[in-house]
């Protein structure tokens, strides 16, 4: 067994909307960093730790988590279309598993992920399908929540199961960190927003993806001038959650409770789940170290941006 991590923020704007070009150029290197670091690991097998937009999953059924046996990108904000190269033996092995510990996660056999879950592939190794992966769903963005402990033994669970694996493992956590970007919620929908975030929002026609892509573009530009009507980053926040991760020691993140993640670092800081979930998995497999850290806050991309590569001690 040999596991290692990539935990990165993902952002629908990366190419819409330009940080300042000192910004760009650290992002870039940062994601040059990572790419290094997926590449030299070499994986036999890439587990994606990733939320949703309300693309592959609405409220007419919300699992807290999925595992996909096939899974299909919807190719949103230019991101790569089709299939993902699913072991599927290996998903229903994952499944099975984390199953028998407890953790009552769903499964697809026909998984529809978004940006959220491709964005480090594309980012990583240039393609969608280069790497066999297994795509796990964790819902960041429609309450109700599970608690954060369970992320944690959801990860743990993912963790124990590879750590039996003769394979080298890339653990990819995509998301966060805080951010609170134009995202209609359940609590607040108009009759419209509503129906959308029931299901309605599945398979858009081309010009309802436009407008939909459209609007986050648009809020990316007002936030970066401070004129967008979105809560501010929180930078302490997600340096304080970066530390906790890379101290090894997760169990403070137990008294975060899902309210008071989102009233300090927003309705979608939910994303930093992957993360939670990513980093206990690969402290099941041993004890690590961060050897690389990250961290803006980037208004234009509407996210508390952070890269982090990790290692076994
Ligand atoms: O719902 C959407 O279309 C995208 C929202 C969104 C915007 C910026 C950063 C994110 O992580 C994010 O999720
Ligand atoms: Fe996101």
């Amino acid at each position: 067994m040999t596991t290692a991590l990539l935990a990165m923020s993902h952002s629908p704007l990366l190419d819409y909307v330009d940080p300042p070009a000192d910004v760009k150029a650290a992002v870039d290197e940062s994601f040059a960093v990572a790419r290094k670091f997926a590449n030299d690991f070499d994986p036999d097998l890439v587990v994606t730790f990733g939320p949703d937009h309300y693309n592959g999953f609405f409220y007419e059924l919300m699992p807290p988590y999925c595992i996909g046996y096939e899974a299909l990108s919807i190719g949103d904000y230019g991101s790569q279309a089709g299939a993902l190269n699913v072991p599927t033996e290996e998903a229903k092995g994952l499944a099975e598993y984390v199953l028998s510990q407890g953790i009552d996660t769903a499964v697809s056999l026909r998984m529809e992920v978004d940006h959220g879950a491709v964005q480090p592939l594309e980012i990583l190794f240039g393609d969608i399908a280069a790497k066999p992966v297994v795509p796990v769903f964790i819902n960041s963005v429609a309450p109700p929540f599970v608690p954060i402990n369970r992320v944690r033994r959801l990860g743990q669970a993912v963790g124990e199961y590879f750590a039996q694996s003769d394979k080298k493992v890339l653990f990819i956590a995509s998301g966060g960190l805080s951010h609170d970007p134009p995202v209609p919620r359940i609590a607040t929908a108009t009759p419209e927003q509503r129906a959308f975030l029931l299901g309605g929002g599945r398979h858009l026609t081309p010009e309802a993806r436009d407008e939909r892509q459209q609007r986050v573009i648009t809020a990316g530009k007002a936030f970066a001038k401070g004129e967008a009507d979105i809560m501010d980053l929180a930078p302490e926040w997600d340096k304080e959650l970066m530390e906790i991760l890379a101290s090894g020691d997760l169990s403070p993140l137990d008294a975060w409770t899902t309210e008071w993640m989102t009233e300090v670092a927003g309705n979608s800081s939910h994303e930093v789940r992957t993360w939670i979930a990513a980093y206990s998995a690969m402290g099941a497999c041993g004890a690590y170290t961060v050897n690389y850290s990250f961290y803006k806050p980037i208004p234009e991309y509407i996210a508390g941006f952070g890269v982090t590569t990790v290692i076994h001690a």
